[in-house]
């Protein structure tokens, strides 16, 4: 019948009035939030994220119909209210109803990715006189505790970059990712209690300074450098940091960076709330102070070449290196303006040399705090046993603690002998294989040290044999001289005679 009594031309003015009819005498106010902005992409927009979240948990218990999606990456299953359902939500004292519904769009986009889908939306409705309250106080309620909820249930990710080379193409991402379940924890980590407890201190005062940090004027951003020999636990108390402060990890290979600019890049596309990681950085780059030294030496000899051969040289080099990743581009990568994008964000360096660093690399502001994670000590060992023999304390431990005393074994080979092999092995058992293999390191320390003592007296030796030979050569010399002279001197004189 509308049809009819309007022709196509009307149609839209007279539902234009009919609408602003019913918007007087309609004592309730509508917003709807579509599942995909207008100009969106494939993103879906934030709003209808937070609200499904917010509106799943309140809503699960009153919502008869309930519908299961598995949100990206197979992260968790979350559960929202079906379409044309209808929630009753309330907020001090206000009562918000809530429907989710959706559109079949009647003509499809030119362009459209998503194809013929329907068009999902929420639609809040409330009373008028209600209608400030909900816009300025609900609503960012709802979205905090949504974004809030998401945080909450999310898996955190352990991301890799991929080679600058496959940056290119339809799916460029210059971050690989896959859930991030390390298990290891400040309660798992061994080390000194004391320093253990600084640390923790320090990263729980870090992830509250928000406004510290702006007050000052620094970016909120923290630097650790993490030193000491292999298989002290320097990878486990990154992990254990991740794991406290619930942050991802960006496991940073500068290897397969190709330069200065693809540094930046990759800043770029780290989230908040994460830990860059660079391990073993000493061997990562050219950017020890001893190989600045070589490569001068390096550079006189090339002087002497010809160009083309340089340039075939330098093409060579450039492939096996695979980098021209600077250390001013690392340390602008670190503290530069770049830096500042994004925030609460740890930077942790590892290296089991740290003598072989550039000062300008670890100076305080860049790498806030150095960790020195060292051999086994006698509380370090206190932690290993508790944790892998459920002891805390033994006959044996006395002996132990002596032998730790005089003997540098890493945590993770006690860790090692801790570790029962079998059902057999008991505690007993697993602590005499750590006695075994303490006296086994005492052994091959001695042995080491003599040889090294042998070693360097050889060395020795040879030196002053060098040195006997120079004095020899030069007394032989100054003879000759003598001879010479004198044979001169008889020469002149049997001319004279003559
Ligand atoms: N301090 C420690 N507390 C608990 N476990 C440890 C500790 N140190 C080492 N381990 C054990 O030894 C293994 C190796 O340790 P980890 O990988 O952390 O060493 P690392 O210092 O990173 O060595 P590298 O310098 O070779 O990378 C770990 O899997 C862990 O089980
Ligand atoms: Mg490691």
């Amino acid at each position: 019948a509308f049809r009819q009594l309007f022709p196509e031309e009307y149609r839209r003015d007279v539902r234009k009035y009919v609408n602003k009819v019913v918007s007087y005498v309609y004592p309730y106010v509508e917003i709807t939030f579509p599942e995909y902005q207008v100009d969106g992409w494939f993103e879906r927009s934030e709003a209808f994220i937070s609200i499904e979240r917010y509106l799943s948990t309140n809503s699960t218990d009153r919502a008869k119909r309930l519908k299961a999606s598995v949100v990206k990456d197979c992260e968790s299953v979350v559960l929202s209210m079906d379409d044309y359902e209808e929630v009753i939500d309330e907020f001090n004292g206000i009562r918000i109803w809530w429907t989710s519904s959706k559109k079949i769009p009647q003509q499809r986009a030119l362009f459209s990715y998503r194809g013929d889908e329907e068009l999902r939306y929420y639609r809040l409705t409330c009373k008028r006189e209600h209608r400030d309250v909900i816009t300025n106080v609900y609503l960012k309620h709802v979205l905090d505790e949504g974004k809030a909820i998401a945080v909450r249930t999310r898996k955190r990710k352990l991301y890799t970059n991929n080679k600058s080379e496959n940056w290119h193409g339809y799916k460029r991402t210059v971050w690989s990712h896959i859930v991030f379940e390390h298990p290891s924890t400040f309660d798992t980590l061994a080390m000194d209690p004391k320093k253990k407890t600084e640390i923790l201190n320090d990263l729980m005062t870090f992830r509250m300074s928000k406004d510290y940090y702006k007050k000052v004027g620094k970016s909120w951003k923290r630097g650790y450098l993490l030193y000491g020999p292999p298989g002290t636990g320097k990878s486990s108390m990154i992990a254990a940091m991740a794991n406290l402060l619930e942050y991802d990890i960006y496991d940073l290979e500068l290897t397969s960076v190709k330069d200065n600019t693809d540094l930046r890049k990759l800043l770029i596309e780290t989230s908040s709330k994460s830990i860059i990681v660079i391990e073993d950085i000493d061997c990562s780059l050219d950017l020890t102070g001893q190989r600045k030294e070589k490569k001068k030496e390096e550079a006189v000899k090339e002087d002497k070449k010809d160009p083309v051969e340089k340039k075939a040289e330098k093409d060579e080099d450039k492939k096996k290196k695979g980098s021209e990743v600077t250390l001013s581009g690392l340390l602008n990568f670190i503290d530069g303006l770049w830096s500042a994008c994004g925030s609460e964000r740890l930077i942790v360096f590892t290296t089991n040399y740290v003598e072989k660093l550039d000062p300008a690399l670890i100076r305080r502001g860049r790498m806030d705090k150095h960790i020195e994670m060292s051999y086994c000590c006698f509380e370090t060992f206190k932690v290993l046993a508790k944790n892998y023999l459920d002891l805390e304390s033994h006959e044996l431990f006395e002996t132990i603690g002596q032998m730790l005393g005089e003997t540098k074994i890493t945590p993770a080979d006690v860790a090692e002998s801790l570790m029962p092999k079998s059902d057999e092995e008991n505690a007993d058992i697993c602590l005499n294989k750590l006695i075994k293999s303490l006296e086994d390191a005492k052994e091959e320390a001695r042995l080491k040290a003599v040889e090294d003592a042998r070693i360097k007296a050889e060395e020795e030796k040879n030196v002053k044999k060098e040195e006997d030979d120079e004095k020899i050569q030069e007394s032989d010399a100054k003879i000759v001289n003598d001879d010479k002279e004198q044979v001169n001197d008889s020469k002149e004189n049997g001319v004279k005679d003559a």
